[in-house]
C-alpha cells in the first residue's frame, strides 16, 4: 500500500502558514492534516473552517481535518463549504457515529473514524465498510510534541488484521509522536499514513529535509 506523509500544520509557525504548507508540498508531502480542537473533547484550542477555507487555493493537496470536538455534526458542512477533502471523526465523539459517516460521504468527502490511545479497537468494526481511513491515535489527543506511546504497536497490527478482513482498501492513518523512528515501526505493524506535525514544523534542518526523510525512510521500511 503506498505510504503517505501528512503534515499536522498543528506545529507550524502561524505567521508563516502558507509559505511553510508550500514548502512541504513541493518536499512531497501527500496531504495536510488540519488538527481542530473545542476545548471539550480535548482540553486545548485550535482552529477552524476558515484555517481551511485560507489553506485551499494555495494548496493542491488534499486537506484533511481531524475533529477532536464534541457534536462533530454540527460542524461537518462548513468544514466541507471551507474545501476540506476527508473529515475524520472521533468514534468517542458521537452516539451516531454511522449517521454522521454516512452524511460526510454523501457530500463528496472522504470519511475516517479515529480512536483514542485506550479505546478498544474493535469499535472500529461495525464503520470499517463504510470509511476510507482508520486513524490511530498514538498519544493522547488534545496536544502536539508528546511522546509515542510504545503500546501503539500492538493496535496498529490488530487494527491492520481488521482492515484486512473488513475492508482493505481502507488506509490506516497514525497520530502523535511520529518522527523518523516511530515511523518506521507503525509502517512496519501496518500503518500507511504518517501525521507528523513537530517532527516536520519542528525539525533543525526544516520541514522540506524532514518531509522527504520520512518518506524516504517508510518506503525503505515497507521494502
Ligand atoms: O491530533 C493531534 C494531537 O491531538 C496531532 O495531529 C498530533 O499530536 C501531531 O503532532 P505531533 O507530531 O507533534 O505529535
Ligand atoms: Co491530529
Amino acid at each position: 500500500m503506498t505510504i503517505a506523509v501528512a503534515p499536522s500544520i498543528l506545529a507550524a509557525d502561524f505567521s508563516r502558514l502558507g509559505e511553510l504548507v508550500r514548502t512541504v508540498q513541493d518536499a512531497g508531502a501527500d496531504r495536510i492534516h488540519v488538527d481542530v480542537m473545542d476545548g471539550h473533547f480535548v482540553p486545548n484550542l485550535s482552529m477552524g473552517p476558515v484555517v481551511v477555507k485560507g489553506l485551499r487555493p494555495i494548496t493542491s493537496m488534499p486537506l484533511e481535518v481531524h475533529l477532536m470536538v464534541e457534536r462533530p455534526n454540527d460542524f461537518i458542512p462548513a468544514f466541507v463549504s471551507a474545501g476540506a477533502n476527508s473529515l475524520i471523526i472521533h468514534e468517542e465523539s458521537a452516539d451516531d457515529s454511522l449517521s454522521i459517516i454516512r452524511d460526510i460521504r454523501a457530500r463528496g468527502v472522504k470519511v475516517g473514524l479515529a480512536i483514542k490511545p485506550r479505546t478498544p479497537i474493535d469499535v472500529i468494526v461495525p464503520y470499517l465498510n463504510e470509511l476510507d481511513l482508520v486513524l490511530c491515535m498514538t498519544v493522547e489527543p488534545g496536544f502536539g510534541g508528546q511522546a509515542f506511546l510504545p503500546e501503539s504497536i500492538e493496535r496498529i497490527l490488530n487494527i491492520r488484521k481488521l482492515i484486512e478482513q473488513n475492508n482493505p482498501t481502507c488506509e490506516l492513518e497514525v497520530d502523535g509522536g511520529i518522527d523518523a523512528r516511530t515511523a518506521i515501526l507503525a509502517v512496519k505493524a501496518g500503518a500507511n499514513v504518517l501525521v507528523a506535525g513537530t517532527a516536520i514544523f519542528g525539525a533543525e534542518d526544516g520541514p522540506a529535509a524532514a518531509t522527504r526523510a520520512m518518506r524516504d525512510t517508510c518506503i525503505a521500511a515497507q521494502a
